[in-house]
């Protein structure tokens, strides 16, 4: 598929959950969400059913993610019922890796290939406060559960803030050496419960986070991207297992070069991961429209796919959903 800006779509981020057992402070409000009712949340035939849809005009990928995925009931036989549609080539998830240590098997079993998981500080203390009670020991079984499951490649997920964890990126940086983990440091968006307009210094910049790797003497070199279609650039420290990626959504946007849709659990086809455009592909799918239907709307939402997300010019939006109803 193509948009109207000549860019190849091929990749699809399906949310199937709104809910999540963990509360980061950057993404959601302490009290949670309002949850969706249970009726609302697309059930797992409709979402196989889109996914079919979806790879039958051209996705090729699909990263399944949430709030945390590994709270949907019935995500195995969801990813089961994903990895079976013929012409999809990658299975991903984006998890919090609370659940993964006991799940990791009967996921890989299922279809599931990769993992990317979130883990935002190295210090159990500080883990626990970003998350508003989260055990790292948990995540660290994950990463452990998931490595001898055979999920590959793993990556790790880090939203750099300043004051809270850029001190914490040369050791994130040396667990590559030890571990054959892909880190991946992320600016921070101006999304959803995140505030960090406005706080001196809260803001990192990918350039920022090289140059403290730098001047810590770590001389990461370019290397081609590890197995995957996001947007990270990535390097590797001389004789590191694994690599470091950056993900300068702002700085550096990677926009002209995006290649994907969004569905939210709730069942609405987003173009961009910003912007308040959607369109409710669940409410038309239970009036008993065809595939044929289903995939105009696909269409629809290549043709009004935006150039390039607005966070610089508008930062933070207080009507707009957040990150964990969007799925990141
Ligand atoms: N601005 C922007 N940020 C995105 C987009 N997709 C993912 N991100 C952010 O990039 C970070 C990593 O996303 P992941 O869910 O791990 O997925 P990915 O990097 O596309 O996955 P790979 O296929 O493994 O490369 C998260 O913080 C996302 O919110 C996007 O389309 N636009
Ligand atoms: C919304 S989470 C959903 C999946 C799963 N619960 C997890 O945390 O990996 C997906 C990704 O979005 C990232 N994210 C959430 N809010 C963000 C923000 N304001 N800026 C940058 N990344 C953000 C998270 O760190 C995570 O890597
Ligand atoms: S980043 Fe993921 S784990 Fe953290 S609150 Fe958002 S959805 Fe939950
Ligand atoms: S912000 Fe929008 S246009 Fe930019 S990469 Fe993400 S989804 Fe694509």
């Amino acid at each position: 598929m193509q948009d109207r800006w000549s860019r190849s779509i091929d990749y699809l981020r399906l949310s199937v959950t709104d809910r999540c057992n963990l509360r980061c402070r950057y993404c959601m409000p302490e009290e949670g969400v309002r949850r969706l009712a249970h009726e609302q949340i697309l059930r797992l035939e409709e979402l196989e059913r889109l996914a079919r849809v979806a790879v039958r005009l051209g996705i090729r990928r699909i990263r399944v993610t949430g709030g945390e995925p590994l709270v949907r009931k019935g995500i195995v036989p969801l990813m089961a019922r994903l990895a079976g549609i013929a012409g999809l080539d990658d299975l991903a998830m984006t998890t919090n890796g609370i659940l993964l240590g006991a799940m990791a098997p009967e996921l890989k079993a299922a279809g599931l290939q990769r993992v990317n998981i979130s883990m935002d500080s190295l210090r159990p203390e500080r883990f626990r406060a970003i998350t508003r009670g989260g055990a790292i020991d948990a995540v660290w079984a994950g990463i452990d559960g998931a490595l001898a499951a055979g999920l590959n490649p793993i990556k790790l997920n880090v939203v750099v803030i300043g004051g809270f964890n850029d001190d914490e990126l040369v050791d994130f940086a040396r667990l590559t050496l030890v571990r054959p983990i892909h880190v991946r440091f992320i600016e921070w968006m101006p999304m959803g419960a995140s505030r960090c307009s406005g706080i001196p210094g809260c803001f990192v910049g990918v350039g920022q986070m090289e140059q403290t790797l730098m001047e810590a003497g770590l001389r990461p070199e370019p290397v081609s991207p590890v197995r995957g279609a996001g947007p990270a650039a990535y390097r590797r420290l001389p004789g590191a297992l694994g690599t470091i990626g950056f993900i300068g959504a702002l700085s550096q946007h990677f926009c002209a070069a995006c290649n994907r849709l969004r569905l939210t659990a709730d069942g609405h086809l987003r173009p961009c991961l910003d912007g308040p455009v959607e369109f409710d592909l669940k409410g038309l799918l239970r009036l008993g429209v065809s595939d044929r239907q289903l995939a105009a709307i696909f269409r629809r939402a290549l043709a009004v796919k935006p150039a390039h997300h607005e966070m610089i010019t508008e930062p933070w939006k207080a009507h707009a959903r957040q990150m964990s109803q969007i799925g990141g």
